[in-house]
């Protein structure tokens, strides 16, 4: 709203203020409330669902207004950043009673989704990461941070794919960006709910240069200026808290990419969004916030490091073989806060006496840890009982200095204890030798007045006063009292001597709760001196929280320790489990699977009827495979594993949730991927690749793919597949093994046996799971009947199939396929020559060289030419 002249000065300041916070709320503090005006007033009132009112009301043109009360902002501010705008705060920076004219205001705090300090228990084991990105010679740089614990990271990547990926790994809201971001990226970023921020003045600073000290990539390097500029513009005020930044590549980890890790469930459940039912979920016994944090950023990043992973195994089974060491340590983690958070309140001002308390009574724990470590037989452990820093000085400090009550105000007094600074005692001696003298000043007047009700008493705004009720009235001394207030049945007086020990201890009060807040922010700032001992400590204890949550889960649940080869790519599970599903049926009713694919076999080909447990036996190994390499134990009786360097997956429901493209077209670029990126130390898992098409272009990519992969990739495979043709593809292939998930017939019925077993499926259960699944008798029986004829006839599915006008109900029936015994001549040869030529130019394009879209022009070509010949 433009300035008008009619503008009171009030808004005139606040006109200027809002213009330099456009994409912002204005929180404009008067006196106790936060209001918003204008345009802020009228939204804000809607998402907040405030009262609007309006300033200047009887004015032609009255200002829209709202307003929250002060001390209940965050919960606002909360919802407003998590619909995804900015708020900005603006206080009033000089005490009104010395301003000349306007009091003086500023924006103190820019809050933003990603600079969101303010956290509350759902968010505890969440880190927040903002994150900056640019573009320097065709290389991306990004840098992030969470401004809560002062974790500061950086990486370089070559294509705006992995930076997507590495940006939902980070769940990040908020992006900050320069201009070598294109718009068109930047328009993919948002529709995948990320704020888009720009950093308007590009600052150096000494919060770069500690920050950036470990930096080499010139990338990395501008990201992070991007990061911090920012991040001293919207806070305003010193980053100290922040860490020197680490650099790291994607490479040194295993590789997952965003959807893998949502096909397996890692952090969210497919169906229900949640947390529960995720592996995350499953391993987190962790006792502190900070664990839990560490926890889901292993998770996100497991290691290819084999001594790294030997020594978690180590600290691991020694914390399953000492149960009660595990037990005080857990009951001293327990009472462990949120370190890392607590030091990036403190470094950041915001922290109040009760935080102080809550660090000390942290800090307590420190010396049990260190005991029990010690008594543990395990190198690592014992190390770090011996080396961890108890940081006993800053626990000290506080116990002296903060009262065990503190308020969470800071202001108000009663945060610092008695006997820590002698200048706070003597007030205090002020004050309470003032009120002693009120007592007795209290039994004098009764005496010398004889009315024995009478009470000397306190207000704010009247300050100390004599009480006499009504009754008593006529025996107060004129002369000496003073009448000041009036009530229903009593009378309030004052008199010269009660006023002058008023003004004296009023000032005693009001000098020691000047004195504490002083007192308290330099105990605050001495610790903040030692963030970085904070910080490290945090570290430490979350590593150690994770390591025993690892203990609890492998006992609880009989994991055993896998081996873990560097030399062979050996893939030995006995009995294994999927580790989810086994904890969500009831006991005993998972059933276990091997799975053993030495040099002889990279691939398996996996058949079985639908529902028998395919999905699940793939995604078992996925999982299986990450715990081992984040250094947990395994749900199987004994595991040998190489360690993967990636692994991709094509499991369950195809959609996009990227790019809102067709479950085809993902399907080949999963593919695609895995077969350009993937190396023989990666693991693949694709359940039914190819089912996204026609049944012969599916087939034949599914076939193309494999023997690519058997030929050139030499990864570990497991393919599932419900078309029967591809299980011949073992005879052909040496190093490919068909098994199936068993099943049998009983009465009729289906039963579902969960069992891997050797060799192809041999019957289709299709017809008999669209049963289960309720389709009209008429349509069962008559798929039956199809089933029989052709099995009869041995015939060739693709010769001898009834056409939908000889069986118009076959069309509805036709998802659960009826299968064909195999027969012992090739594909090749039980086709016509047309569609052999087309499947061998199928199997000779290359599509590593072909875009998607040529890849989708290619595939119709090759539907085309097939129904010519169908018809
Ligand atoms: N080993 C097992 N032991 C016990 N129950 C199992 C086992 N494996 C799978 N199940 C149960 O069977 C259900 C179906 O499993 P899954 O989704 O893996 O089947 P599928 O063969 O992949 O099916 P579709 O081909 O229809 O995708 C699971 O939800 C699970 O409850």
């Amino acid at each position: 709203m433009p300035q008008t002249t009619k503008d009171t000065p009030m808004m005139q300041q606040y006109w200027a203020i809002k213009k330099d916070y456009q994409d912002a709320f204005l929180f404009y503090r008067i006196g106790d409330f936060y209001e918003l005006f204008d345009e802020d007033a009228i939204k804000g009132s809607q998402l907040l669902e405030l009262t609007l009112t309006a300033r200047n009301k009887s004015a032609k043109d009255p200002i829209p207004m709202c307003g929250v009360p002060h001390h209940a902002a965050q919960n606002y501010i909360d919802i407003l950043i998590d619909k995804g705008y900015k708020v900005a705060i603006c206080e009033q920076v000089e005490d009104p009673k010395q301003a000349q004219g306007m009091v003086k205001r500023e924006v103190i705090q820019l809050i933003t989704p990603g600079t969101m300090m303010d956290q509350n228990a759902s968010t505890a084991k969440q880190n927040n990461y903002l994150t900056a990105l640019t573009l320097i010679d065709e290389l991306y740089g990004l840098a992030y941070s969470d401004l809560t614990t002062g974790e500061v990271r950086t990486t370089t990547l070559h294509t705006f794919n992995e930076v997507i990926n590495e940006l939902l790994n980070l769940n990040t809201k908020e992006v900050v960006v320069d201009a070598n971001i294109s718009e068109q990226e930047q328009q993919q970023l948002q529709s995948l709910g990320m704020m888009i921020s720009h950093d308007k003045v590009l600052q150096e600073s000494s919060e770069f240069n500690f920050v950036n000290q470990k930096l080499t990539k010139q990338g990395e390097q501008a990201a992070l200026k991007i990061l911090i500029s920012y991040l001293l513009e919207t806070q305003k005020r010193t980053l100290s808290h922040l860490q020197q930044a680490e650099s790291y590549e994607i490479d040194q980890y295993l590789r997952l990419n965003h959807s893998a890790k949502a096909n397996l469930e890692l952090f969210e459940s497919l169906r229900t969004s949640k947390r529960e039912g995720t592996l995350l979920w499953l391993l987190d016994k962790t006792k502190t916030a900070m664990g839990g944090r560490l926890l889901k950023q292993w998770l996100n990043r497991p290691l290819l490091n084999a001594k790294l992973l030997q020594q978690r195994q180590e600290i691991v089974a020694t914390l399953i073989d000492h149960y009660f060491e595990r037990a005080t340590l857990q009951q001293a983690l327990q009472k462990v806060y949120d370190l890392e958070r607590l030091a990036g309140r403190i470094a950041f001002g915001s922290a109040n006496g009760r935080d102080l308390i809550q660090l000390a009574n942290s800090l307590k724990q420190i010396p049990t840890i260190k005991e029990v470590l010690q008594q543990l037989p395990e190198p690592t452990l014992q190390k770090l009982g011996t080396s961890l820093d108890d940081l006993a000085d800053i626990r000290d400090l506080i116990q002296r200095a903060i009262s065990e009550d503190a308020p969470i105000s800071t202001t108000e007094g009663n945060i610092i204890n008695d006997g820590f600074n002698q200048q706070l005692d003597e007030y205090r001696d002020a004050v309470n030798n003032g009120q002693n003298f009120l007592v007795q000043l209290e039994a004098e007047e009764r005496k010398k007045t004889g009315i024995s009700t009478l009470k000397v008493g306190y207000t704010r705004v009247f300050g100390y006063y004599i009480e006499v009720t009504n009754a008593n009235k006529k025996n107060v001394p004129t002369d000496r009292y003073q009448r000041k207030q009036t009530l229903t049945n009593a009378e309030r007086y004052i008199t010269p001597e009660l006023k002058d020990h008023e003004a004296l201890i009023l000032q005693a009060k009001e000098k020691s709760t000047e004195l504490e807040y002083q007192l308290f922010t330099t105990v605050r700032e001495q610790i903040k001196a030692q963030t970085e001992r904070i910080q490290a400590l945090a570290k430490q204890i979350a590593a150690l929280d994770v390591l025993q949550g690892f203990a609890v889960v492998s006992e609880n649940n009989h994991y055993v320790r896998p081996e873990l080869s560097t030399k062979q790519q050996d893939v030995e599970i006995i009995n294994g489990r999927h580790p989810v599903v086994e904890q969500v049926l009831a006991a005993n009713e998972f059933i276990p699977n091997s799975v053993e694919m030495k040099k002889d076999t990279d691939i398996l080909l996996i058949t079985g009827p639908n529902m028998s447990g395919k999905s699940t036996y793939m995604r078992q190994l996925g999982l299986i495979v990450i715990m081992a390499q984040v250094g947990c134990f395994v749900p199987a009786d004994r595991a040998q594993l190489p360690i993967f360097d990636q692994i991709f997956t094509r499991i369950g429901a195809a959609d996009d949730l990227i790019s809102g493209e067709s479950t085809f077209m993902v399907e080949m670029k999963e593919a695609n991927d895995a077969l350009l990126h993937g190396t023989r130390h990666s693991l693949l898992l694709f359940d039914e690749l190819g089912r996204g098409t026609a049944t012969y272009d599916g087939i034949a990519l599914a076939d193309a793919i494999i023997e690519y992969i058997h030929d050139h990739l030499g990864a570990k495979t497991l393919f599932s597949t419900h078309y029967h043709e591809l299980t011949q593809l073992a005879e052909r292939l040496p190093k490919l093994r068909n098994v199936h998930v068993g099943a049998t017939e009983e009465n009729g019925k289906l039963i579902f046996l969960h069992q891997v077993l050797a060799g192809p499926a041999d019957k289709s259960y299709g017809i008999h799971v669209a049963k289960l699944a309720g389709l009209p008798n008429d349509v069962t029986q008559h798929a039956a009947q199809v089933l029989s004829v052709l099995e009869a006839e041995g015939s060739d599915l693709v010769n001898d199939l009834p056409t939908p006008e000889q069986l118009p109900l076959f069309r509805i029936a036709e998802e659960p396929e009826p299968k064909i015994e195999p027969k012992q001549t090739t594909q090749a040869e039980a086709m016509s020559p047309e569609v052999s030529a087309l499947l061998a130019e199928i199997k000779n394009t290359n599509l590593m060289q072909a875009t998607p879209i040529e890849a989708m022009n290619l595939i119709n070509q090759w539907q085309q030419e097939l129904n010519q010949q169908n018809h």
